[in-house]
């Protein structure tokens, strides 16, 4: 992505920002609170339609990145929520994320119409392959519902997987998840990296600087760092967005307390 410009009306999200994700490589996209990291990661999903700036993938420009067309393109995203379908199965979920690689359609193989039995078969087989390096081969009959939270996004990311994209896309993977199960995450992570590009939107410092080759650091929509995670922390622009953070949350909690004080004493 070149030079990726996004205005919402006034309010300038992004402006020139450049990242490329090399083939192999984890690429992490990092910036404090409101720096610019979902709209540039919906602009790799064609959520967003940047004001100025090229998207190029295996050697084309992409003038209009539409989401529905990111299957086709050999791309795949896990999104901030989970967002599985709760009135189908975790099989069934993670079936439609196979479905480019069925001849007959999805719909006809969840119908179990006669001629897609061969390609319902290899649809379940792919489908139950990627639940078992997930390691949630077990949850396949449950519904989404009645499953805790980080099985739920372990069959998201199943669902992303199993179309065997090129290039994979995860927004905030470690949110609500214990220190272990983002340990297993960033080990799964390194580990796709040997067959699939990945871009990584993370607010856990310690997984992103673990599993990176490559780093874009965002502040107020500005590309203020970029390099490897030795590069990217031993930058003082980086430091220094990040300690303005810091400081503006003190100097919020400082002014609630100074209020509740003065509720206090009146
Ligand atoms: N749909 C929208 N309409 C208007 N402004 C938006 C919209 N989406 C994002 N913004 C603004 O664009 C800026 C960047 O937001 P964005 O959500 O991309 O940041 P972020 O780095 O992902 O933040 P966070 O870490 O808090 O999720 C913010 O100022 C935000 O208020």
């Amino acid at each position: 992505m070149t030079g990726i410009s996004v205005a919402f009306g006034g309010v300038k999200a992004l402006t020139d920002v450049s990242l490329t994700v090399e083939p192999g490589q984890v690429h992490g996209l990092i910036g404090p609170n409101g720096a610019g990291k979902t709209t540039m990661f919906n602009v790799a999903c064609g959520l967003v339609r940047p004001t100025e700036g090229r998207i190029t993938w295996r050697g084309g420009e992409l003038r209009r990145l539409r989401p529905d067309q990111l299957a086709k393109l050999g791309i795949a995203r896990t999104l901030q929520g989970v967002g599985l379908f709760p009135g189908l199965t975790v099989l069934e979920n993670v079936m439609v994320g196979a479905h480019k690689h069925a001849r007959a359609g999805f719909l006809s193989a969840l119908l179990a119409i006669p001629t897609a039995d061969k390609d319902e078969a290899r649809l379940r087989e792919r489908a139950l392959g990627a639940l078992a390096e997930l390691d949630a081969e077990e949850y396949a009959g449950r519904y989404p519902g009645s499953l805790p939270y980080p099985v739920q996004k372990r069959v998201a990311l199943a669902r992303a997987l199993v179309a065997e994209p090129e290039l994979l896309l995860l927004d905030e993977p470690a949110s609500g998840l214990s220190e272990d199960e983002m340990r297993e995450l960033g080990e799964l992570i390194q580990h796709l990296s040997g067959r699939m590009s990945v871009l990584l939107v993370e607010h856990h410092m310690d997984l992103v600087m673990r599993v990176c080759d490559q780093i874009t650091v965002l502040d107020s929509g500005q590309q203020i760092a970029a390099g490897t995670p030795e590069q990217v922390q031993n930058d003082p622009a980086v430091t220094e967005a990040y300690l303005g953070d810091a400081v503006d949350a003190e100097a919020d909690a400082a002014e609630l307390a100074a209020t509740d004080g003065g509720t206090q004493r009146g």
